[in-house]
């Protein structure tokens, strides 16, 4: 069975390359000629006011939206349809299907067999072992997520995406998700937007904002040490101190 220190996710996981992208809604555009990269294995948190773009941003890298220009590849240079695993701001259980059934639903709908080692294995990383017959509904809004996080993982994907999928959660549950993300997706190359600095500093390797009117990508606030980083980390907490101080500015 594999374990969580070997998520079989291949030897590196590809890197995203933006490149010139830009993105249009009728006279409004939201950006234009972004370029970034994202080397193989990092975590990215990227942050920035309300409406910026950010969503729109992970959209297209997920393949779910269409930019008006540019492209985006994997590092290797091969496209990165699927290869992505995306989690939005909802978890989206579908709440007349139990815990097993919402983490195996990928393969379900592809009509595959269910890897039923592969989700006993995930739902006891998440906590979950031993509820997978419960409805969504007869869970917290924390094992909700953590759920999600479960089906996410499930479908072993290198890239994970995922848009602000803590939010919603009280911050001692929150600390527990975000150190539980930190170390199932040590293998994965992935990006996520917060609003929460605290958060982008626990979890990030590179911070990076998204600001301005079309919207363009700041210089990064780079963290040493692996996540999850302890709140009270000297580097966390300056970093936190800082990239405030950056939001602050840029929304004056
Ligand atoms: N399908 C669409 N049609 C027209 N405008 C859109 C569409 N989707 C997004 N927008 C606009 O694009 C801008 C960026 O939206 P987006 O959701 O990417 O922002 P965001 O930075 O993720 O915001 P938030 O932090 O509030 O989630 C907003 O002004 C939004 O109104």
């Amino acid at each position: 069975m594999p374990t969580a220190a070997s998520l079989p996710v291949g030897d590196a996981p590809p890197g995203i390359v933006v490149k010139d992208l830009a993105l249009r809604y009728g006279r409004q555009t939201i950006f234009e000629n972004l370029n970034l990269e994202i080397r193989s294995g990092e975590f990215i948190a990227l942050l920035g006011a309300s409406g910026v773009g950010k969503s729109s941003l992970l959209k297209i890298i997920a393949g779910l939206a269409t930019p008006s220009a540019g492209s985006v590849i994997g590092s290797d240079g091969k496209p990165l349809a699927g290869r992505i695993a995306y989690m939005g701001q909802q978890d989206l259980l579908y709440p007349w299907l139990n815990v097993r059934q919402n983490v195996t639903l990928g393969a379900r709908l592809r009509g595959e067999k269910t890897d039923d080692a592969w989700a006993d294995h995930l739902l006891e990383q998440v906590g979950l072992a031993g509820r997978d017959t419960l409805l969504p509904s007869a869970l917290s809004g924390g094992m909700r997520q953590r759920a999600a996080i479960a089906r996410t993982l499930y479908e072993r994907r290198p890239i994970v995406l995922m848009d602000e999928p803590f939010s919603a959660l009280d911050a001692l549950t929150r600390a527990k998700v975000q150190d539980l993300a930190a170390e199932l997706l040590t293998k994965c190359t992935a990006l996520l937007i917060t609003h929460d600095p605290l958060e982008a500093c626990r979890l990030g390797r590179h911070l990076i904002v998204l600001a301005g009117h079309p919207a363009t990508l700041g210089e990064p606030i780079t963290l040493d040490g692996l996540p999850p980083r302890a709140p009270d980390n000297p580097q966390v907490l300056q970093s936190q101190g800082r990239l405030l101080r950056m939001l602050t500015e840029l929304h004056q």
